[in-house]
C-alpha cells in the first residue's frame, strides 16, 4: 500500500492525526535522569514500549536519523530493529532532511527499497533535480522542510520581508514538484507561519514539527487551538501533529495520548461544523476523501499544462485555451504518475503490442512499454524518402492486436489516422487509450468507426476539479464548458 493510502487508512482506523517521534532521545523519552544514558538494548525496550502504548491512537511514526546515527553503528542496528517493531499498516517517516548532491539516488534506494520506509523529510535547497530520485519511487512520499520555529531561522525564512518571504516562495515552487500524495510540507510550530503555508498550499499535507519543549507546549489549550486553526484544512484534516513526549512518560501513556487525541478531535469537529463538504465523524463518509485524479489534475495545472488564451488546435479550430501535454516529459515524477494512470487501463485490455501516435504520445508509449514490459511500434507521421522508408517503425507480425496510445482526443482524427496506418499493415486495432478526452462526443465517433475508446481524464472532470480547487475562475470554467459541448457526429 502506498504512503498516502496507508496514512489515510491509519487516520481513519485510529481517528488520529498524531504521530510519535520515535527516537533514542534522552531529553524526550527517558523516564528520569538516572536513565539518561541508556544502552542500545535498553533503548530498544523503551521504544518498543512506546510503540505498544501508541499503536492504536496514532497514524504514523517519525524516526529522526540523527538520534540513531549518534549511537554509532549500534544505532543503525537499532534503527533497523525499530523499523521492525512498527506494524506494517502504520506509515513510517524518516526525518533525515536529505537530498544532497550525488547521494540522493543511493539514499532514496536505501530508505525506500532496503529499509522499506514510506516517506522521508528532505531539504529543498539543492532543487528539484536532487529531490527527483525520491519522488520517482511509486507510492513513496517526501516532506519538504519549509520552516522551523527556531528564532535564528527567521532571518533566512522571512527573507527579504515577512510579506514576500522565502519560505512562501518555496511553498509555491514546490506546488510544481510533486502531487499532494507525493509531496508534503514540514512546518515549525508557529501559528502565523503555519496559517500562511496552509493558505498558499490548501491541498498539501503538513507535518508539524518542533523541539521537545514545543511539542510539550501543545498540551496548553492556548497553544493547541491556534495551531489547529492555522494548520488544518477546511475539512479539519491535512495536518500531522507530534505526540507531546511528556505524555509518553506518564504511567498510562496510552490513556494520556488517547485523551490528547480526543481533545484534538473535539477541536477539529468544532472547526468543521457547518462545513458542507465533510461529515467528519460518520465512519463511512468522506474522511480525508481520496480523489484519485484530483492531485494529478492540480499538478497538470500547476506545471503549466493548461493555459488560457486563443490557441489553434491540431484540427485548425481555435479554442480559448490549450492543453499542453508536451511538458510532462520534463517532470519525471508527474510523468511517472501519468504512465501509471494509463497502465491501470491497459492492464484490463488484451493486446500484443503498444503503438504511440507521433509525436506527442511517443514518450508515453515508450514509458508504458518499459513499465509493462510489452513491445512497442509506431506509425510514422510522414514517411522518410531515405533509409527504409517504412510507414510503421518497430517489429511486428501481421494479425497482431495493437492497443493505440494518444495523449488527447479532440476531433479524434489524428488517432484514427494512426490506427488506419496500422490496419493497412495487417494489424488489428480496436482499443484506443488516451489521457484526456476533450468531450464533444468523440468517444461515440470512435465507436462508429469500429474503435473502443478509453480515457484517464475528461476535460469536464479537469475543469470541474480546477474550479472547485479555486485554480480557475468561473469565467475560465465557462470557457471549458462551452468548448466541450457535444458537436461531433
Ligand atoms: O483529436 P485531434 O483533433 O486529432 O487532436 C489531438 C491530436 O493533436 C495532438 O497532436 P498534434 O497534431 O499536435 O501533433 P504532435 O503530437 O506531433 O505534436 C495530440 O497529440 C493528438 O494526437
Ligand atoms: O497535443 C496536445 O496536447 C494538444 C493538441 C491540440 O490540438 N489541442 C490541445 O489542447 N492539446
Amino acid at each position: 500500500m502506498n504512503f498516502f493510502d496507508k496514512l489515510i487508512a491509519a487516520i481513519e482506523r485510529n481517528q488520529s492525526l498524531l504521530y510519535v517521534a520515535l527516537d533514542p532521545n534522552c531529553e524526550s523519552l527517558s523516564f528520569n535522569t538516572d536513565e539518561s544514558v541508556l544502552t542500545v538494548e535498553q533503548w530498544q525496550n523503551r521504544l518498543e514500549s512506546v510503540v505498544d502504548q501508541t499503536v492504536d491512537v496514532v497514524c504514523s511514526y517519525k524516526l529522526n536519523l540523527g538520534f540513531y546515527q549518534a549511537l554509532g553503528w549500534q544505532g543503525m542496528q537499532l534503527l533497523e530493529q525499530v523499523l521492525q517493531l512498527i506494524p506494517s499498516n502504520l506509515p513510517i517517516i524518516l526525518d533525515a532532511k536529505y537530498s544532497d548532491l550525488n547521494s540522493s539516488n543511493i539514499f532514496a534506494r536505501l530508505i525506500f527499497e532496503q529499509w522499506k520506509i514510506d516517506a522521508c523529510t528532505v531539504s529543498p535547497y539543492t532543487g528539484l533535480d536532487q529531490l527527483t530520485p525520491f519522488l520517482v519511487y511509486p507510492g513513496k512520499a517526501v516532506f519538504v522542510l519549509c520552516t522551523t520555529a527556531n528564532p535564528s531561522a527567521t532571518i533566512l525564512q522571512e527573507y527579504p520581508t515577512s510579506e514576500q518571504s522565502l519560505y512562501l516562495q518555496l511553498v509555491q515552487e514546490t506546488q510544481t514538484w510533486g502531487t499532494p500524495e507525493q509531496l508534503g510540507l514540514e512546518v515549525g510550530m508557529m501559528a502565523d507561519t503555519l496559517a500562511r503555508v496552509r493558505k498558499t498550499a490548501p491541498e498539501r499535507l503538513i507535518l508539524l514539527e518542533g523541539d521537545t519543549s514545543e511539542e510539550n507546549d501543545l498540551m496548553e489549550e492556548s497553544e493547541l487551538t491556534p495551531i489547529l486553526a492555522a494548520g488544518l484544512n477546511e475539512n479539519g484534516e491535512g495536518l500531522l501533529l507530534p505526540v507531546p513526549h511528556c505524555l509518553l512518560r506518564e504511567e498510562n501513556g496510552n490513556q494520556a495520548v488517547t485523551e490528547f487525541r480526543d481533545r484534538i478531535n473535539k477541536i477539529r469537529t468544532q472547526d468543521v461544523q457547518g462545513s458542507p463538504t465533510c461529515n467528519l465523524w460518520l465512519p463511512d463518509i468522506c474522511f480525508l476523501e481520496h480523489q484519485p485524479h484530483r492531485d494529478l489534475i492540480l499538478q497538470l495545472y500547476d506545471i503549466g499544462c493548461i493555459i488560457f488564451g486563443e490557441h489553434v488546435q491540431s484540427s485548425g479550430e481555435v479554442f480559448p485555451y490549450y492543453v499542453d501535454l508536451r511538458r510532462i516529459i520534463s517532470i519525471p515524477q508527474v510523468f511517472h504518475q501519468i504512465v501509471s494512470a494509463y497502465a491501470e487501463i491497459l492492464e484490463g485490455l488484451e493486446f500484443d503490442r503498444i503503438a504511440g501516435i507521433p509525436y506527442g504520445s511517443l514518450p508515453t508509449a515508450t514509458g508504458l512499454a518499459l513499465r509493462m514490459e510489452r513491445p512497442m511500434i509506431f506509425p510514422r507521421k510522414e514517411v522518410k524518402s531515405y533509409g527504409t522508408g517504412r510507414l510503421i517503425e518497430g517489429h511486428f507480425q501481421v494479425g497482431e492486436k495493437i492497443v493505440v496510445i494518444d495523449d488527447i482526443l479532440i476531433t479524434g482524427n489524428s488517432v484514427m489516422q494512426g490506427a488506419e496506418k496500422l490496419k493497412s499493415a495487417g494489424l488489428e486495432v480496436e482499443d484506443i487509450v488516451v489521457f484526456i478526452d476533450h468531450g464533444r462526443g468523440v468517444m461515440d465517433k470512435l465507436k462508429k468507426n469500429g474503435y473502443q475508446g478509453h480515457t484517464v481524464l475528461t476535460l469536464a472532470e479537469i475543469s470541474e476539479t480546477l474550479y472547485q480547487a479555486n485554480r480557475i475562475s468561473s469565467q475560465e470554467f465557462d470557457l471549458f464548458k462551452e468548448s466541450t459541448e457535444p458537436t461531433l457526429s
